[in-house]
């Protein structure tokens, strides 16, 4: 286990699956038939997101992402499976943390797909979301910055190499003082992303 940011609740277990369970597990994903890429206006202009996504877990477990509202697919088993363990993993580090309900997977094809800087701090994830991150496939740099200007200019952005069957926990707290982003890189094979949440229902 490491610790990237010291003070900060952040924790990067780089080996939590074995490589087996890894390559297994990426097999399924990248083979379910419902990835979406649905398109989100920024600045007045309409775009598909540069990647594809599912949003999975229990009914009711809506979210709402650039003012659309996405249903949750049900769990798949093996999903579930990890929500469970996350859950249990995530207790040891983190006192009280409510049980993974949901998770969205985002898949991108290559190192041109990617996401922008942002924060997970939707309403509906309560005023301290707690985030498991479990990654598959090509590793990718995790980019982190600072929320606020002076908190930049204090701590430079730091990049987590997201490993192959590793786990970065964001514990209270990472949501409403730092942002992250995956920014595209010269990476020529696929990578998916499980980020596992609480939404409040
Ligand atoms: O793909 C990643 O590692 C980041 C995903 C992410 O930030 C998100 O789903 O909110
Ligand atoms: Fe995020």
């Amino acid at each position: 286990m490491q610790h990237p940011l010291p003070d900060w609740p952040l924790w990067y277990f780089p080996k939590a699956l074995p490589t087996d369970k890894a390559d297994h597990l990426f097999k399924a994903l990248d083979a379910l038939e419902h990835w979406q890429q649905p398109s989100i206006t920024l600045y007045g202009k309409t775009h598909p997101i540069p990647r594809t996504q599912i949003w999975m877990g229990a009914d009711g477990a809506d979210y709402t992402y650039s003012n659309q509202r996405f249903e949750p697919s049900p769990w798949h088993p093996s999903v579930r499976t990890l929500a469970r363990w996350l859950t249990r993993l995530t207790r040891h580090y983190i006192d009280d943390a409510p049980a993974y309900n949901s998770v969205l997977l985002n898949r991108y094809q290559d190192g041109q797909q990617r996401m922008g800087w942002h924060s997970d701090d939707e309403p509906e994830l309560g005023n301290a979301p707690i985030i498991a991150s479990l990654s598959l496939g090509a590793a990718r740099p995790f980019r982190l910055r600072g929320r606020a200007r002076e908190a930049r200019e204090i701590t430079p952005s730091q990049n987590i190499w997201l490993a192959h069957g590793s786990v970065l926990l964001m514990g209270r707290g990472i949501q409403t003082h730092w942002q992250h982003a995956l920014l595209p890189r010269a990476i020529k094979s696929p990578r998916i992303n499980l980020t596992f949440r609480h939404i409040f229902i």
